[in-house]
Formats: structure tokens, sequence, C-alpha cells
């Protein structure tokens, strides 16, 4: 699998996610906002994590209309999988790729910590390796994860399944305790209707390695991985 990863002024976890996508098994590439077209033979695009143009705007909103967003624009438009976390998430959200909003946090303070993830569904390529319900381990670190979006958008996103992540405790109930920022039904991430495009605030590429705490983020690169026939 050939993934690309595109770095914006600002983004600070671009090297983290092609580290995991390379310990999954990924053939990772870097490509540059300014470019125009993706690497020949792109299977993921990864939008990473960061403070793209300093957050100006608001987050993400100026990476969004980057030259390189038409290409991704097109990519999932073809049925290609793109993955955005936390500011890459923003990214896709305000460049059309997925629906809503992410909204200043609600209690309006920068949050960095470790938060349990319900696993809402494992039949796509993102989750594969995980189990159905299953409660992981990730970190948080966002000014913005708030996520919001209209009532007949959210009701869409939870009749069709589009909700791929909700923030739970550790033994995986869904909590008012348990939602760091105040997202809407709790949701920390969500797919696009093909299931083909993710957006989700934690960071899965910082728990891929026992040593730095534990290995809960890996399995969504393993499932990508393994989700792409080789040619
Ligand atoms: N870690 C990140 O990607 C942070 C995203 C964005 N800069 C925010 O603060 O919400």
């Amino acid at each position: 699998m050939k993934a690309a990863v595109i770095t914006f002024p600002g983004s600070n976890r671009d090297g983290d996610v092609a580290k995991a996508l390379r310990k999954a098994g990924a053939h990772v590439v870097m490509a540059w906002h300014a470019d125009t077209e993706l690497p020949a033979g792109t299977d993921l695009v990864v939008l990473p994590g960061g403070f793209s143009y300093g957050d100006y705007l608001r987050c993400g909103a100026i990476a969004a209309r980057a030259a390189i967003m038409d290409a991704v624009r097109a990519h999932a438009k073809r049925g290609g999988l793109a993955l955005g976390i936390c500011n890459g998430f923003q990214i896709l959200t305000d460049g059309g790729l997925l629906p809503g909003v992410l909204m200043r946090n609600a209690d309006l303070k920068f949050i960095c910590k470790r938060v349990h993830l319900k696993v809402e569904r494992t039949d796509t390529p993102f989750t594969s390796a995980y189990r159905p319900g299953q409660a992981i381990d990730v970190c948080v670190a966002h000014g913005e994860g708030n996520y919001f979006c209209g009532a007949v958008t959210l009701q869409r996103l939870e009749d069709e399944g589009l909700v791929a992540f909700r923030y739970c405790d550790a033994a995986g109930a869904v909590t008012p305790q348990a939602n760091p920022n105040g997202s809407l039904n709790a949701i920390a991430g969500i797919y696009s209707r093909n299931r083909r495009v993710l957006g989700m605030m934690p960071h899965p590429e910082n728990l891929i390695d026992p040593l730095a705490g534990g290995v809960d983020g890996f399995g969504l690169f393993e499932s990508l991985v393994a989700s792409v026939v080789p040619a």
C-alpha cells in the first residue's frame, strides 16, 4: 500500500504518522501542500495533525484551500482512502470532504491528555484490526475538537453508521464525563458515506510502541495496510 502524507506549513505529526504507517508495512511518500498532484499510485492520503498556518482564521481553514486539496478531493471522489487526524480532520471538514465542523473545546482550553475511544464498527478499512465496541486508549491534543453539525446531518451520520469513534471511559461506556471537548453525541471521528474517508481528533499515531505508552493506535494502521490488496 502506498500512502502519501501531506505536509502543510505548521504540520507537526507528519513524521509520526509516516513512522506508524511504515511500521505497519506501508510504503510512505511525503507530499507538499503546494503540489498539485498526489504521488502516482497513491492508495491512501493522510492529512496529519498540527497547527497549519498557525491556526489562523480557524484551525484547518487555510490548509483546506491549499493547492494539493483539489487532488485530495479528486482522490476521495474516485473512492480513494483518506485519513485526517486532528488538524487533518479539521482540514477535511473545512474542505468539504466530511460534514460538520470542529469548534473550540467546550471549556475553551487546549486539551492534551489520554482518552478512550469506543470503536463503533470494524467492517471498515480503518478498523478491521479492532473488536466491535472495543475501548482503545489514545491521546488527544487540540484546542478545536468540539464536533458539531446540524440536526439533519447528525441523524444521517447515526442512521448510516458513519460515526467511527466516540469518547468513552476505560470500560467502553459513553458518558458525559468521558467527553473531553463537548462533541455532539461524543463523536471523536466520522466516516464519509462510502467509509473510505475518516476524520478523527485523537492521535492513533502516538500509541504504536509499548515504550512510548501503549499500542492501541497501531490497529488503525494495520487495518489500513491490510485493506489494500497488492496489485
Ligand atoms: N494536534 C493537532 O492537530 C491540533 C489541531 C489544532 N491546531 C487544534 O489545536 O485544534
